[in-house]
């Protein structure tokens, strides 16, 4: 597997070796030795499954608060998202800064999401199917959001009338967002 490193710290862009027969692929969508030599060392305690039916679905931006921030690992098994996160440590130089990526079922490429990040995606195809694995438990005291359009992020979405749940229209922008 590959690992690119982004202008985020922390976040990084994994490509997983791909073997490709007449029968199909193969891959090794997480290996918990080859993860931990890249330094991703996080003790996974919850795998998530989403699936958006409408293309320009946008699920976000969530976080959970400390002591139950999580890591999350994301990929696509079906269709394909513009997938987001904004970098909410205040200590980081790229405090309230944004980096978008394409993750899709055909490229297979996996986003790793340190502690300390909001994240979001739109779905680029109906039917897109998310699967995610979380180093903390689910946790709905702390479960938070931020407002996807907040003008302060700007965030360079691929839609500009999303499909979105009513908890996601009604988050606080990034500046009113409890940390
Ligand atoms: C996230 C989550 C939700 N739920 C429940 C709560 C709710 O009734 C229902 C749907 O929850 P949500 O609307 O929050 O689902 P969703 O909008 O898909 O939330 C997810 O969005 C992406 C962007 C993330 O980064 C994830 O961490 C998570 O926040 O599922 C759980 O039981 N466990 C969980 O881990």
């Amino acid at each position: 597997m590959s690992i690119h490193s982004s202008r985020l710290e922390g976040i990084l862009l994994i490509e997983p070796k791909l073997f490709k027969d007449e029968r199909g692929f193969f891959m090794e969508a997480y290996n918990k030795r080859l993860f931990h030599l890249h330094g991703i060392t996080e003790d996974f305690v919850q795998d998530n499954h989403s699936l958006s039916k409408q293309i320009g679905t946008l699920r976000g931006l969530h976080y959970q608060l400390p002591p139950k921030a999580q890591a999350k690992l994301i990929r696509v098994t079906k269709g394909a998202i513009y997938d987001v996160v904004v970098d909410l440590r205040q200590d980081s130089p790229t405090f309230g800064k944004w980096e978008g990526f394409m993750l899709s079922a055909e490229n297979k490429k996996q986003l790793f999401i340190p502690k300390g990040f909001a994240h979001g995606f739109c779905t680029l195809m109906k039917d897109t199917e998310v699967q995610y694995k979380v180093d903390e438990f689910y946790s709905p005291e702390h479960d938070r959001g931020i407002r996807w359009n907040d003008p302060h992020l700007a965030i360079d979405w691929p839609v500009s009338v999303p499909f979105l749940s009513s908890k996601d229209a009604a988050h606080p922008f990034f500046t009113e967002a409890e940390l």
